[in-house]
């Protein structure tokens, strides 16, 4: 008998296999006209539902051709600009009124506001020793595992978790609503404590704050927030909250909803997608980013030195060696994305409060030259501009709130809109979601083990 072989050398000997065997020929996608990551030749996503929930626009079609405009963002048909112009000129918070309108399609009169936010502020709170048995028994270091694991323990809590009717994903989807923020602050909480060996706070929800009152309260030992920092991060909540159906979360909420299963499964499934580098996980990715650029370049006001090593990361060989510039690109807007517009009117704001002004420039430096660098390096005529994630850490880090919140920060707002997404697939999909892979490996003899090499 051979002797045992332990992991690490069981890697060894088959990680090249892994990736030999997994290799496609990249002819092929094109000879079998096979539409990558769900796009187009002209970079198009491939059309594959139909929404009322959110549009996105970053280009119109010319003579066939995708030409570069500035970015749109509309919920339910309105504007993402005028819905923060009426609850600002109103002075009040955006967020609750924001999920209203994405889960039931139509602004909600006073009456009904007041209703959804005390129906929220009533079902914070979580179920019997949830706190005890799930968050503070079984920590992690990453908050959007921690928050991914709540989510499926929950079901276990919920005396109807499998009925997919109308009425009932509407009451799981509310509930998860309200108590996303407060599954963060604890899952953060259990981390600052057992990871880091800080105190431990647990601060219960506050019935009359509200979305991001509440979670600034529950992340900080003295509960205390100013007025402009909660009106900040409910902007925010209010700006990540929806993204129409082709985004890679809410997709992933189209796509596990259609197999008929669980609320559960499907926004633990949405949660893993969202905390991707290359979604909502880019928020951290550029901070890290940015930390690695001030300690690499030396003048940050020298615009040389700066595309020097802005080149060298798009040429894989700096920071993480990926050539991705993170909070920069989308697969839809070109020109601009209109949410990284108003948050770069926060930054600047809070930039001049803070006295981080140097750093707010060394940001729209990057911004303004990674198109450029990026056009001539990769030799490509894709039209890239600052997307969400560029500004909103920043943001954040000057709120005071730590980088590990900034991925689970998107998913207290996008809940929303993954909700509604939930919804709509349950009410007009209709059809399991199943695209079809052409296999291009041949036929094989199955060969007895005895004869195998
Ligand atoms: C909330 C959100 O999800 S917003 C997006 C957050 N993600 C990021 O900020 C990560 C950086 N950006 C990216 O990775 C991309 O721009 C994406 C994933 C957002 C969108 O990508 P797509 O529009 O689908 O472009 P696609 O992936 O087809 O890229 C085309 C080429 O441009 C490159 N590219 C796109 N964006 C960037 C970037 N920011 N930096 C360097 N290269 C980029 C790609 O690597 C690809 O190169 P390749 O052809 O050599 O493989
Ligand atoms: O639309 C996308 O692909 C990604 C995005 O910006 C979002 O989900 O907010």
């Amino acid at each position: 008998m051979s002797s045992k072989k332990n992991m690490a050398d069981f890697l060894e000997t088959t990680t090249e296999l892994a990736r030999e065997n997994n290799t496609i020929d990249a002819s092929l996608y094109s000879k079998f006209n096979v539409k990558r990551g769900l796009r187009n030749e002209d970079g198009s996503g491939v059309l594959v539902g139909l929404t009322e929930i959110g549009e996105v626009h970053g280009y119109v079609m010319d003579e066939g051709e995708p030409t570069p405009v500035p970015g749109r963002l509309l919920y339910r048909g309105i504007p993402i600009e005028n819905i923060v112009k009426g609850f600002q000129a109103d002075g009040r918070s955006g967020f609750e009124e924001t999920a209203f309108l994405l889960l039931f399609g139509k602004l909600p009169t006073k009456r009904e506001l007041d209703d959804f936010s005390s129906i929220l502020a009533e079902n914070r709170e979580l179920p019997g020793d949830f706190t005890e048995s799930t968050i503070l028994k079984n920590p992690s270091p990453d908050i959007m595992n921690k928050l991914s694991r709540s989510v499926l323990t929950l079901y276990s809590f919920d005396p109807n978790p499998e009925d997919v009717s109308i009425k009932n994903v509407l009451r799981q989807s509310i509930e998860l609503i309200a108590r996303f923020p407060v599954l963060v602050a604890y899952g953060y909480q259990a981390k600052q404590h057992y990871y880091n060996g800080k105190s431990l706070y647990i601060h219960p929800p506050q019935e009359e704050l509200s979305t991001a009152e509440n979670f600034l309260a529950m992340i900080r030992p003295d509960k205390q927030f100013t007025q402009t920092e909660a009106e900040i991060l409910d902007l925010s909540f209010v700006l990540h909250a929806e993204h129409g159906g082709g985004n890679n979360s809410s997709f992933t909420v189209h796509v596990v909803s259609s197999a008929d299963t669980d609320t559960y499964s499907v926004i633990a499934a949405a949660i893993g997608s969202l905390k991707g580098a290359k979604h909502g996980g880019a928020n951290i990715k550029v901070i890290s980013m940015m930390e690695d650029i001030k300690n690499n370049v030396k003048d940050w006001s020298d615009r040389k030195q700066v595309e020097d090593y802005i080149a060298k990361i798009l040429k894989k060989e700096a920071f993480d060696r990926s050539g991705l510039v993170y909070g920069m690109g989308h697969a839809v807007y070109t020109i601009s994305d209109p949410r990284a517009i108003l948050l770069k009117e926060k930054a600047a704001e809070l930039a001049k409060e803070t006295n981080n002004q140097e750093e707010f420039e060394l940001y729209n430096t990057i911004a303004e030259i990674t198109p450029g660098l990026f056009a001539d390096i990769k030799k490509s005529n894709k039209v890239i501009s600052p997307n969400v994630d560029f500004y909103s850490g920043f943001v954040y880090k000057m709120l005071r709130i730590p980088t590990e919140l900034y991925t689970p920060l998107f998913a207290i707002a996008r809940i929303a809109g993954w909700s509604a997404h939930r919804l709509e697939e349950i009410i007009s999909g209709g059809r399991i979601i199943r695209p079809a892979y052409k296999s291009v490996v041949g036929k094989k003899e199955y060969i007895p083990l005895k004869d195998r090499k």
